[in-house]
């Protein structure tokens, strides 16, 4: 990473901070961190494959990261199948 140490911590404080801005929109639903691992597993709600792209491509450490994206659906079996989720 560029800057040494200092770039590396400033880099990890902005992805926070956009981190935390997009969870309190809602369109960041779930992060967590896999254990053992620098990595997490994150749910977004996003309108359209454009929005989640937009959100990737701007996270500050998009450039060192490594991301798989997994399409979801809800599944019938969900007890919240039906019923309005706010
Ligand atoms: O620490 C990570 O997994 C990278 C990261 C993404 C959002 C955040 O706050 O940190």
């Amino acid at each position: 990473m560029p800057g040494g140490t200092r770039g590396a911590a400033d880099l990890v404080a902005r992805e926070k901070a956009y981190c935390q801005e997009l969870r309190k929109s809602g369109e960041w639903v779930h992060i967590w961190r896999c254990v053992g691992q620098y990595a997490n597993i994150s749910v977004f709600d996003v309108a359209d494959n454009e929005a989640l792209h937009r959100i990737l491509w701007n996270l500050p450490l998009f450039p060192y990261m490594s991301i798989e994206v997994t399409p979801l659906a809800q599944h019938p079996s969900d007890l919240l199948v039906g019923e309005e989720v706010a």
